[in-house]
């Protein structure tokens, strides 16, 4: 316990001679089953272990965190100590947290005014959105992409209901953006959504009533045995958890399915770190005048240059710009 709470400062320290005694440095966890946070849920965490995924049948591991750990969240790696048999009625212990690739945030709340991060180390973000019956939104999908990218996130958006109207027009949209679109409906083939899902970690967000259940009732068939049974030792299922849950594909792959999503944080998000995700525009913007905005009202931007020129296309700019617009709406 001691040994850990010294981790903070550690880094003023003189530069530690070799033979600093073992005990006095960082704790060695590399030797610890490694598992994946699945679910949250009370200050009890689901973990599966790594090692397991070649089955996918190895049972949840239930946790508390060590004392040292600040947060942990769904899709967290982490280091596991004690009891790891997933037993009923045993604890684990989080040991520690591994660095993560990716954080998505959500934003603040009545209830909680603090902007949180709902899933750590996700490769991708799939924004489910109906082409009809809710009729689409599309500065919502803006913002989702928005927060992909800030995120350093792959965005994809899956376009549901193709049988109720026409997906052309948002996928006009979304084109000039580069992002991956698939469009399905009643009775559609998901072979290239589960194509586009294997062998990484998705998360599924979407409107109620977009279709985002079917669609992952299609794709795990006993998401519903799977979360109910993660949550036996806290005697919660899948319908009374409020919490992002982590799915394993059949196919390989996982998906975090977050229910009760609200809305992503993107009141500090700068134009530059939505920029980072366009690499093309970002090199453009090297020749704007000192502080440009890079927004529509802006004279002299590099990127309208590059427009009115030709080595720029119209649509991916003000593409560009529409979602960043979208950072302000709610
Ligand atoms: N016409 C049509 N209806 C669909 C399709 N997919 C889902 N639905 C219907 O749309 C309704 C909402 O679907 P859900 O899967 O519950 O939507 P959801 O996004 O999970 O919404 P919540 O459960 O409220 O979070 C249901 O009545 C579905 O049967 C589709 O491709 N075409
Ligand atoms: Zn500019």
């Amino acid at each position: 316990m001691g040994r850990h709470d010294d981790d903070d400062h550690a880094r003023f320290e003189r530069p530690r001679r070799r033979t600093r005694p073992r005990t006095k440095e960082r704790p060695d966890y590399s030797g610890l089953p490694l598992g994946r946070v699945v679910t949250v849920d009370r200050g009890r965490y689901s973990v599966r272990l790594e090692e397991d995924r070649a089955d996918g049948t190895g049972d949840a591991i239930t946790a508390a965190k060590a004392r040292s750990i600040r947060g942990v969240v769904v899709g967290d790696l982490v280091r596991l100590d004690g009891d790891v048999t997933g037993a009923e009625g045993t604890l684990s212990r989080i040991a520690e947290v591994l660095p993560r690739t990716t954080v998505l945030r959500r934003t603040a709340d009545d209830d909680d005014p603090i902007e949180r991060i709902v899933v750590a180390n996700a490769d991708q973000l799939v924004v489910v959105a109906a082409l009809a019956d809710p009729p689409p939104r599309p500065a919502l999908i803006d913002r989702c992409l928005v927060a992909a990218f800030v995120a350093g996130m792959d965005p994809l958006v899956i376009l549901t209901k193709s049988d109720l109207a026409s997906p052309d027009e948002m996928i006009a949209a979304l084109e000039p953006l580069d992002v991956a679109v698939l469009v399905i409906g009643r009775d559609a083939d998901l072979a290239e959504v589960r194509a586009s899902l294997a062998d990484r970690i998705s998360v599924l967000v979407g409107h109620s009533g977009v279709g985002k259940s079917t669609l992952v009732n299609q794709l795990v068939p006993d998401a519903f045995r799977t979360t109910s049974h993660v949550n036996a030792v806290t005697g919660r299922g899948r319908h009374t958890s409020t919490g992002s849950v982590v799915l394993d594909l059949p196919g390989g792959g996982r998906i975090v399915d977050t229910p009760g999503f609200r809305s992503f944080g993107l009141a500090h998000v700068e134009v530059e770190d939505v920029l980072k995700a366009f690499t093309d525009l970002h090199e453009l913007t090297r020749d704007c005048p000192r502080g440009c905005t890079h927004l529509v009202d802006e004279p002299e931007c590099a990127m309208d240059v590059a427009v009115a020129d030709g080595r720029l296309s119209p649509a991916r700019l003000a593409s560009f710009r529409r979602i960043l617009e979208s950072r302000e709406q709610v």
